[in-house]
């Protein structure tokens, strides 16, 4: 029967209103928590949540465009002049004041809060990608305006323009110097750790099976906190532990790794052991974030899953040019493997220091040459677009990547384009917070080892970041949290849908 009743007349509705206490509550990302903006509403001047905005000055964005950049840029543009002087030809002499003059207009353009111009066409293969994003989101928008992270990447693609547009420094990396000396100043930790992976398994030999699994369960555990803390500026986990700290660490592992463990707030490394100790011979993935120690730190974990027999394979994915100060480019990465085999950076290393670092490169460089470890640098990581829009913007990235048994993304940066870079709640699961990249049809397991150095936190309960953001003012971008994420993927690894097509 219709609402209307017998005589037309419309009879009030009764509705029978539950009163449920006792469901389970709605996760953050599901239901009525879900994402503020319909994910197909969602574009890159509109995130899931509110984007963060230079304009902010509640956020680490407000310091970071008012201040940070423009330190940066003048320490770039301090870097030029020291090359500049040390040049002879007049040629290239004038080549490179040009393009010290376009980094002093790059400088007037973000202390003036200028309007965002198309890239000039430099003949790189990202200008397209730039300004038809520009275009379609940004028209008339600042630097101050413009969400955060699209503002910053801006900025260094119009850093990178200053030398592109050259005749004679189109690749020249205003910050190579800068990664090179912070590495060197690291020789502490790095014979720590040259010194056990020189080789790793040796302590094997005599052990029984079941010895074996809980000690490559213990060491993933600790190696995955080395990799992850490398994104901190030293890795004061290592430095500041006593032989007897690292016996005890050795022999029993529990206590002290709920220890070092506490300030990862976020933490899947349970779950994330579990994924890849059933993995053998598979393909592992990093999206890599710094240069010099980090990468190196990056280099002792992947080799420590080479040779437990876990991958047989890793890609490296770097940046195709200077990058947010000291992401990794190919230069840096050959640099690395190079210096530490052939290079005199550490001059108070004893013999068998230098002769650990030695055995570590033969290994490495080893691992290139037999195609085990692969450097890449797809251009859309250079690109001002969040991962939400890897599938749309890089199908052949993403279809590339489908195809790896999981993909490590390392840092703060990664991780601000993994989760859009908003305002998300702080309890928001991974996998809602990283949106396509987890919910696609061949997506692939994706882990977060994050560092937390900026605003946007996920995975992390409701009362621990209500309690820092009360007691710790700074908790958000001092370094000294962390979190280690993981989405699973798409389990049935369906074939990756492009444009409406299946893969075969
Ligand atoms: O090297 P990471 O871990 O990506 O950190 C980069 C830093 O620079 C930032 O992009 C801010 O400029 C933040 O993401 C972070 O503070």
């Amino acid at each position: 029967m219709s609402a209307t009743g017998a005589q037309g007349l419309a009879k009030p509705v009764h509705k029978t209103v539950l009163n449920l206490g006792n469901l389970p509550p709605k996760r953050a990302g599901f239901g009525g928590g879900s994402y503020p903006r319909t994910p197909s509403r969602v574009d890159p001047n509109n995130p899931p949540w509110p984007a963060y905005r230079g304009y902010h000055e509640f956020s680490f964005a407000h310091e970071t465009m008012g201040k940070r950049l423009p330190t940066i840029l003048g320490k770039a543009i301090d870097d030029t002049i020291k090359t500049l002087n040390e040049q002879s030809k007049e040629e290239s002499m004038v080549d490179l004041l040009q393009c010290i003059e376009r980094m002093q207009e790059l400088m007037k353009d973000l202390q003036a809060n200028a309007k965002l111009r198309p890239v000039v066409d430099d003949g790189e293969g990202d200008v397209a990608l730039w300004n038809k994003e520009l275009a379609k989101y940004f028209r008339g928008k600042t630097f101050m305006d413009a969400p955060w992270f699209f503002a910053e990447a801006y900025k260094y693609r119009r850093l990178h323009e200053c030398f592109s547009i050259s005749k004679h420094w189109k690749d020249y990396d205003v910050f190579f110097r800068q990664k090179c000396d912070t590495f060197s100043r690291s020789g502490t930790a790095v014979f720590e750790l040259s010194t056990r992976f020189a080789e790793p398994f040796h302590y094997e030999a005599n052990a029984s099976e079941d010895e074996k699994v809980k000690a490559r369960k213990l060491i993933f555990h600790e190696l995955t906190q080395i990799c992850l803390w490398g994104n901190a500026t030293d890795l004061s986990l290592l430095i500041n532990m006593t032989e007897e700290d690292i016996k005890s660490l050795q022999s029993t592992g529990g206590e002290h790794l709920a220890a070092t463990e506490k300030n990862i707030l976020g933490n899947h490394i349970d779950r994330i052991w579990a994924l890849l100790s059933n993995i053998k011979d598979g393909r592992l993935d990093f999206v890599l974030d710094n240069a010099g120690f980090e990468l190196y730190c990056d280099c002792v974990y992947a080799d420590w899953l080479i040779q437990s027999g876990i991958a047989k394979q890793i890609r490296f994915h770097g940046k195709r040019f200077a990058w947010f100060v000291s992401d990794v480019t190919r230069k840096d990465w050959d640099w690395l493997l190079n210096s530490m085999m052939y290079g005199s950076l550490f001059s108070t290393a004893t013999d068998d220091q230098l002769q650990s670092l030695r055995q570590l490169a033969v290994r490495w460089k080893n691992y290139e040459k037999e195609g085990k470890w692969v450097y890449e640098q797809h251009p859309f990581w250079c690109t001002g677009y969040s991962f939400w829009s890897l599938p749309s913007e890089a199908p052949d990235l993403f279809l590339h990547l489908s195809e790896s048994d999981c993909v490590f993304f390392k840092g703060d940066l990664n991780h601000r384009k993994l989760t859009y870079d908003c305002q998300a709640p702080s309890q928001t699961p991974f996998d809602i917070a990283i949106g396509p990249l987890a919910s696609e049809d061949g997506a692939p397991p994706v882990v977060s080892l994050r560092t937390v150095k900026s605003d946007v936190v996920v995975g992390v309960d409701e009362a621990t970041a209500a309690r820092l953001d009360k007691e710790e003012p700074g908790w958000r971008i001092s370094g000294k949290y962390a979190v280690v994420l993981l989405s699973e993927g798409d389990a049935e690894r369906k074939p990756v849908q492009l444009g409406g097509e299946t893969r075969p």
